[in-house]
């Protein structure tokens, strides 16, 4: 009965002590007890209601008799009546506050990173994967910033992004408050055919009816909404489809005609940054939002040319820039910032106007780059970007 109690436990770090039990090796099996955070695991298996409460103690007491909970107990007695105090730190983590965890509330999340780094790097790009050697991948509960110059490829690069994702089962809520659902729709169309359907028009409904199995949803907001709003929509979007991933295209048509002064604006901004960020965090849905540069340079830009406070770079998860015209005319993805483990890169990437998507420059396109890149250095004093150095992801 008490075997197949513990059995039910199935924390990870209670294995050994199954082991043990298993091979009737009772005294081992408290040993262990006493050196794992086993009232961790029993407080987390009454927490989640399975097992009965009165069962968690009758397993606690059998194994650990109170003289080893003082033991293992993170804070230790003072006191001389250790029963008593036993007792009452067993109320102490019985009667946690929503707010405050200890390690043990983060424990299994933490073996699941380190055991199974394939399932916490999140969906991966089947578009680009030289994206996924960069960010690893795309989670939930992460704020991606994407700006670049005007008429850049931004929503180009969305889409196409989104869709990626949206095909490999992540169900994606597209807010499009500077071009009309019907356009945005038709370049995904577009970009799901892989075609020019102009061209194919009896291809039409074959691609329109796949497309419409995706778990794809619109918000039906144009230019300037409040940001409560919005996020009263998504909130919906969340609850009843299950979305994930939810773009906002873009920041500015969004807050748009809200705010008397650019004193305003700049706040109006940071609010709504600050909205956006917690609701992925609380929610655990991806948001991608798309911010205008503070100018069009007509260079190429940093983390601090989008449009802003600093805390929109700051709040945000990812910052990926589309750099317009790098050396030799390349235009390349530049990822600036990357908080799940810090690996930044740059993408050159060719636009297809046949298929309006992008894709990584092939080894020999980099080469010619590099080659035209090494014959203007030696002609200026501009910096020389191999292709070796495009390859490797390393940031310019
Ligand atoms: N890399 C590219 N090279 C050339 N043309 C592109 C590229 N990406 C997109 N386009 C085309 O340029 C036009 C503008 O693209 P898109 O709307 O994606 O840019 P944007 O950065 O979102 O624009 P805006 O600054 O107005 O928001 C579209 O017609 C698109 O097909």
């Amino acid at each position: 009965m008490l075997r197949s109690q513990i059995r039910s436990l199935s924390q990870i770090h209670l294995q050994p002590i199954l082991c043990t039990f298993r091979r009737r090796h009772i005294h081992t099996a408290r040993i262990l007890c006493q050196s794992a955070t086993v009232t961790d695991s029993l407080d987390l298996a009454a927490d989640s209601n399975r097992l009965p409460m009165s069962r968690i103690d009758t397993i606690r007491d059998t194994l650990l008799p109170d003289d080893t909970i003082s033991q293992t107990s993170f804070h230790k007695s003072n006191s001389s009546n250790d029963q008593d105090n036993n007792k009452s730190r067993r109320m102490r983590t019985n009667s946690h506050h929503d707010n405050v965890l200890g390690f043990g509330d983060l424990r299994q999340q933490v073996y699941k990173e380190i055991l199974d780094p394939e399932e916490s790097r999140g969906v991966l790009s089947t578009d680009l994967p030289a994206l996924n050697r960069i960010l690893k991948g795309h989670r939930p509960g992460e704020l991606t910033i994407v700006t670049g110059p005007t008429g850049g490829g931004k929503t180009t690069v969305m889409s196409q992004l989104s869709l990626d994702y949206c095909k490999s089962g992540v169900p994606t809520l597209w807010g499009s408050f500077e071009i009309l659902n019907q356009r945005l729709a038709k370049k995904m169309l577009y970009q799901f055919a892989s075609k020019d359907l102009s061209q194919y028009p009896t291809e039409l409904d074959k691609w329109a009816d796949e497309f419409d199995k995706l778990p794809l949803y619109f918000l039906k907001f144009f230019s300037s909404t409040a940001i409560n709003t919005v996020l009263d929509a998504c909130q919906h979007a969340v609850d009843q489809y299950g979305v994930q991933h939810i773009v906002l295209d873009n920041l500015q048509f969004m807050l748009s005609q809200q705010g008397n002064s650019s004193l305003d604006r700049w706040e109006l901004q940071d609010r709504a940054i600050h909205e956006l960020r917690s609701f992925a965090t609380t929610q655990n849905v991806h948001i991608s939002l798309v911010v205008h540069p503070r100018k069009d340079p007509g260079e190429q830009m940093d983390i601090n040319s989008v449009f802003g406070s600093a805390k929109v770079t700051q709040e945000a998860d990812n910052v990926i820039i589309l750099q317009k015209e790098g050396l030799g005319g390349m235009q390349y993805i530049d990822i600036k910032k990357n908080r799940y483990d810090g690996t930044t890169g740059v993408i050159p990437y060719i636009f297809e106007r046949e298929t309006l998507k992008i894709r990584s420059c092939t080894e020999e396109e980099m080469n010619k780059v590099s080659s035209r890149s090494s014959h203007s250095s030696s002609q200026s004093s501009t910096t020389r970007y191999s292709s070796k150095s495009f390859k490797s992801g390393r940031s310019f």
